[in-house]
């Protein structure tokens, strides 16, 4: 069994260092007397203490969004996501604090120069798209352009190349009403990436999809942001949408972001209650990845260790099986102890002639949900091998239903690794005094 490869996180290359959006100490408070509702907030009041003159949609919120990096902004239904976005992009002043695009500030700004920021930086995608009816496909996705006045063959070309992109290549004639609702909201996407800005906005633009429609497109999100490297601000209340899409996820709660994390830190490590609960009906398989699971391989020889030096290592853990490792760790594969046992017992001292290679390896990448089929498979932990095939760590079946719940891994004995041997101790301790003073007993590098 080959190597599993995750395109989950595959894209985090693209996160680059630089900064892409920046908000500092924003606020956004409606109603009578905003100034003086964002004072007391600073001075401590909560959102409850300025009802009913005035609304702080927005409390103290700062971030930094790298470029490349998909920024998911989470909470429920009045937490403040929505008025957060809509300060990144100048659609809203803020009521005190800052917000910077591309180094270049937008809160305090001419409307014309707020203008030229957006259309040449960021595009929306919204939940319900305002498609134009009478319009065909490839007219709709143009429309960003018509409005920052490309002309129309460039604009057409433009547009006709990112209807190929975002999959509906042959529907560039249709109307949108010929098309399905996953369809319309793919000439969304089209019509926000051929203006060609860095930075997507999508504010809960896959909410109203059903979700088998919404994966996809949550996938196909993820594989254009791969191809295409843009910067993308994306707006959910929906916590596994957030942990499958974002590189980092800010938790917000009234008006406030209450976290700011990797999905696995949020998972893993949350903040507070409000964000445990949260978490507490996500779908881990898919967040968490063999790395953050697995645990130090324990029955290891080294090829070099031959037939006795194996032998030796399964009996003292009361082993099944082990892996095998050539130079600088890399895996070989699995031998079993009674095929070990009747090597030694024929003075064979080749191990590796009775090396399984198909044992099931995965990458550090892999998320968990594809781990399930091999780890009921494999009689022995799943290895979890880097680029060079070296050995990096196992994960034991009880480890990863244990990471499933809500268990830590870390406060369990370590699980005797599977399958236990069946051999009884005195045969191998016979077998292994026959000719005891062979030399290749050592147990060099057979614990890590
Ligand atoms: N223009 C406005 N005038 C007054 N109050 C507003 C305005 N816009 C938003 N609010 C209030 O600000 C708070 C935050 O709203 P916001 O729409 O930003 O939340 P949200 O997290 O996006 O919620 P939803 O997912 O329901 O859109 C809510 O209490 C809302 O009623």
């Amino acid at each position: 069994m080959g190597l599993i490869n995750s395109h989950v996180r595959a894209f985090k290359e693209n996160v680059s260092s630089a900064t892409s959006v920046s908000a500092k100490n924003l606020y956004k408070v409606f109603g009578r007397r905003p100034k003086e509702a964002v004072a007391r907030l600073q001075q401590g009041a909560t959102r409850a203490e300025l009802a009913p003159h005035e609304t702080a949609a927005v409390i103290d919120a700062s971030f930094e969004v790298k470029k490349g990096e998909i920024f998911v902004v989470m909470g429920l239904s009045g937490s403040g996501k929505s008025t957060l976005i809509r300060m990144l992009n100048g659609l809203l002043e803020p009521t005190s604090g800052s917000v910077t695009v591309e180094g270049k500030a937008i809160s305090g700004v001419s409307a014309g120069e707020l203008r030229t920021v957006r259309q040449k930086h960021v595009s929306m995608v919204f939940q319900h798209f305002a498609l134009f009816p009478h319009r065909t496909v490839l007219d709709n996705a143009a429309y960003g352009l018509e409005v920052q006045g490309v002309g129309k063959r460039e604009r057409l070309e433009r547009a006709g190349k990112v209807v190929k992109i975002v999959g509906l290549d042959g529907w560039q004639d249709k109307l949108p009403s010929e098309l399905s609702g996953g369809m319309q909201q793919r000439v969304g996407l089209a019509r926000a990436l051929a203006t060609e800005t860095d930075i997507l906005l999508m504010d809960e633009a896959f909410s109203a999809l059903d979700p088998l429609i919404r994966r996809e497109m949550q996938e196909q999100l993820l594989e254009l942001q791969a191809e295409l490297g843009k910067t993308i601000i994306f707006i959910t209340h929906d916590l596994n949408e957030a942990m499958f899409l974002g590189d980092r996820i800010a938790v917000m709660r009234d008006g406030r972001i209450v976290q700011i994390g990797t999905p696995e830190d949020i998972l893993t490590d949350p903040a507070n209650d409000y964000v445990a609960q949260f978490v507490q009906d996500v779908d881990r398989a898919r967040v968490l990845t063999a790395a953050s699971v697995m645990e130090p391989a324990r029955a290891v020889v080294p090829l070099t260790a031959g037939p006795r030096g194996a032998l030796r290592v399964m009996r003292d853990l009361q082993a099944g099986a082990a892996f095998v490792l050539g130079r600088d760790r890399t895996l070989l594969g699995v031998v079993r102890d009674s095929h070990v046992m009747r090597q030694v017992k024929s003075n064979d001292t080749d191990l590796a002639r009775i090396i399984n290679k198909d044992h099931a390896t995965v990458s550090p990448d892999a998320a968990l949900v594809d781990l399930f089929e091999l780890a009921v498979e494999s009689p022995l932990p799943i290895a979890v091998v880097d680029e060079k095939h070296r050995l990096l760590g196992v994960i034991p079946r009880v480890t990863l239903l244990a990471a499933l719940g809500n268990v830590p891994t870390t406060t369990m004995p370590i699980p005797v690794i599977e399958p236990v041997s069946i051999i009884p101790n005195s045969e191998l301790d016979a077998t292994l005094a026959q000719g005891a003073d062979s030399s290749s007993t050592t147990q060099d590098g057979v614990l890590v």
